[in-house]
């Protein structure tokens, strides 16, 4: 039978049918056997597991219980040799991992009553795998953080790197001193729950954003890695990333690490490698001139492990670009893969395919952990096809796993969440330029069908099709609102499951417009448009009620096919309306009343958050780089007063290198005056004759590294 195991094993032969699953195992090996093991398969089997019974075999290379079978174990970190025949059953690990993970397997095989006969030879391609919780925003909780370890000893990922950028422990201003109590005792919890799933629980430390390179910051780094290890953590990180000044030197931070690891790691007995994620973290960001990776390679320890998100900051992790970093520091690379992360993109859920990356990576890599959400029972989708991905790529098929995903973390209702998930992938436009997939199937239908509406005919059996998508998401809505059996996970996805439901509802009633109008029945065409722009409101509503924050506050669904298509039939049903009735019914106004420009490399693809009066530049997490004449400017569609402006890079000392100027015509400037606040600030404003420009340039002798933290126009006409 269709042997389905997560994730995909290297190595199934099915030597022959199955049996009837015995009524009492009898266990070989349980003294010699990792404990961990022992648990799981005490758990699973329960009382049918004793001193009588079916023989079952368990242990690592060279114990006496799997004595037999020594050289049928791959010979690989983590791998097992695994077999169920008639006469017994064998759980060999090379090591106590790969026992762990062959009990892991097995408790897939039991089906409908049966044990298959079967022989897998398995182990990873990747050595460490896993999860980097290290995005801006909320940390997760702990609860959460107790559910993912335990979905990672599911899923055979065996890392967890701890660096919530948000926690004030772990980066600044308190990472020089110990936890309080009670989180202490919560990190020393997640230490032991790690370690019973066989993951290595990972302690990052963020300290670059003030770190003086003094002993007595070093001292202060070292007992705090003492104070982690006296709660158990035995796996330690020093995250330098998004950092400038400094504590962004190479051949400072290099120091640092390799007095870490001569003086820490290598004196304990049972700390693993030190994992470093460097300030030059991805290939768009180096600067040959320097010199940064090559310090990196030639003189930081070589047992120290250095992370890398790829070619840009948020980008698909390929053979050339990991051959090429290897090259730069001299050793495999730990991959820092920055999917599902969604903090530069807060207002979308991130629910679509893990694919991208290469099958032909794993050798030329030591690690590859998935920077996840801030919500971490919806990162599990990715995270899940991350395991599968990591520990067999050749066998990967992204579609297979994301199916697998959901039927693992939704079984009950598999078909709404497929919907769900279908139509919440995509990023939209963001800063990274990064975008996913979206509404696959339906895309196509939806893109010939308005092309065809336009020339003037509607096609029946792609309106059906589109009609019964946004039924099928209504109704995924309201099914998943009222799941029980993941409640985390719909309380996570909730404001999203309303929008979700809105958009199922304005879809079928604007092609219930569109019919209407086709019909020249006015009463009902107009019983329409007011239910949509009903629908419309409280979607803007629900906007402004959940998920508020300062970077992408709001509520965003479909965004990329779904959405542009309610507004596409809307708008022209409204406008054939419009003409054949002599009527001036408004349309939904999308339109922007501000553009952006710039030459500032980092900020050309910036968002912008528009509200009726103000206009905000979507802050950046990363430190921006910004070049003499370096520029960024705000175009309106009108002459407006500008009765304040607000920026802040969150950089000491004054701003005498930048000016904020206005015009109206794009031609001549005028100055506007900033002022300083007291939380560092710079406000302006301007009350003389209506503008169209506001613009902020470096006029300064050198490249500026800021911050941007918030720059906000308010218009008024
Ligand atoms: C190494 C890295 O990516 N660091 C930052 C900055 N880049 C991506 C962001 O979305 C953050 O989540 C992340 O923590």
């Amino acid at each position: 039978q269709d042997i389905q195991v997560q994730p995909s094993p290297r190595q199934v032969n099915v030597t022959g049918k199955s049996m009837a699953i015995p009524v009492a195992f009898r266990l070989v090996g349980e003294q010699e056997a990792n404990p961990h093991a022992i648990t799981l398969l005490k758990q699973s089997l329960g009382d049918r597991l004793g001193t009588e019974g079916f023989p079952l075999y368990v242990g690592e290379k060279g114990g006496r219980g799997v004595r037999g079978v020594k050289r049928l174990i791959p010979d690989h970190p983590e791998g097992y040799y695994l077999s169920i025949t008639d006469k017994a059953i064998m759980l060999a690990g090379n090591d106590e991992r790969g026992t762990y993970y062959a009990v892991r397997t097995f408790m897939q095989l039991f089906h409908e009553g049966h044990l298959p006969f079967v022989e897998i030879q398995d182990y990873p391609d990747v050595r460490f795998r896993g999860v980097v919780e290290g995005f801006y925003g909320t940390p997760w909780s702990h609860e959460a953080r107790l559910r993912q370890l335990r979905f990672y000893g599911e899923n055979k990922l065996n890392t967890y790197i701890y660096g919530p950028k948000d926690d004030p422990y772990h980066s600044s201003p308190n990472w020089r001193k110990p936890y309080p109590v009670k989180e202490a005792a919560r990190l020393a919890e997640l230490v032991k729950v790690a370690d019973e799933n066989e993951v290595d629980f990972v302690w990052a430390i963020h300290p670059g954003l003030d770190i003086r390179w003094e002993t007595s910051d070093r001292d202060s780094l070292m007992a705090k890695f003492e104070h982690m290890y006296d709660l158990g953590v035995r796996s330690f990180a020093v995250f330098f990333d998004d950092i400038s000044g400094e504590g962004a030197k190479a051949d400072r931070q290099v120091e640092l690490l390799n007095y870490i690891d001569d003086h820490f790691v290598q004196v304990k007995p049972d700390v693993t490698p030190l994992i470093v994620c460097p300030t030059e973290y991805n290939k768009g960001w180096v600067r040959p001139e320097s010199g940064y990776l090559a310090t990196i390679g030639e003189k930081l320890n070589p047992s120290v492990e250095v992370m890398w998100t790829g070619d840009r900051v948020i980008s698909e992790i390929t053979k050339e670009g990991v051959e090429w970093i290897r090259e730069q520091i001299k050793r495999p690379s730990y991959i820092w893969w920055n999917f599902p992360v969604s903090d530069y993109v807060r207002d979308h859920l991130l629910l679509g395919e893990v694919y991208g990356n290469g099958k032909d990576i794993a050798g030329s890599i030591s690690g590859f952990v998935a920077n996840p959400m801030e919500w971490a029972e919806a990162s599990k989708l990715a995270i899940y096809c991350v395991a599968d991905y990591t520990w067999n790529m050749q066998s990967y098929d992204r579609f297979r796993s994301w199916h697998r995903a959901i039927r693992a973390i939704m079984p009950e209702n598999v078909e709404a969440f497929t919907v769900f998930a279908r139509h919440n992938s995509d990023l939209g436009e963001n800063v990274h330029r990064f975008r996913r997939e979206e509404s696959v199937e339906i895309q196509p239908v939806a893109e010939r069908f308005m092309k065809g509406y336009r020339e003037g005919h509607c096609d029946e059996r792609d309106f059906l099709a589109l009609q019964d998508e946004f039924e099928r998401v209504a109704e995924a809505a309201d099914l998943l609102l009222i799941d029980r059996e993941n409640e985390a996970l719909i309380e996570e996805i909730t404001p999203w499951l309303h929008q979700f439901k809105i958009l199922g509802d304005a879809g079928q009633e604007v092609l219930a417009m569109l019919k209407a109008g086709e019909r020249g029945d006015r009463e009902l065409f107009l019983r329409k448009y007011n239910h949509v722009k009903a629908l419309r409101k409280r979607s803007y509503e629900l906007e402004r009620q959940f998920n508020q924050n300062p970077y992408q506050p709001g509520v965003k669904t479909g965004t990329t096919v779904l959405q542009p298509l309610v507004l596409d039939v809307f708008t022209e049903a409204t406008e054939r309306f419009n003409r054949q009735n002599g009527t001036d019914l408004p349309l939904l106004a999308d339109y922007s009343p501000c553009k952006l420009t710039t030459n500032v490399p980092q900020l050309e693809s910036l968002p912008l958050q528009v509200y009726p009066n103000r206009v905000h530049l979507t802050p950046l997490l990363e430190v921006v780089k910004w070049p003499v004449g370096g520029y960024l400017q705000l175009e309106f569609d009108d002459a407006y007063r500008i009765p304040g402006t607000r920026l802040n890079f969150d950089v000491k000392g004054d701003l005498s290198w930048g000016v904020m100027e206005v015009s109206a015509d794009g031609e001549t400037w005028q100055t506007v005056a900033l002022t300083r606040d007291t939380r560092g600030r710079l406000n302006g404003k301007w009350e003389d004759a209506p503008v169209k420009f506001v613009r902020f340039t470096n006029t300064g002798e050198g490249e500026q590294q800021v911050y941007l933290r918030e720059f906000y126009v308010v218009f008024s006409l």
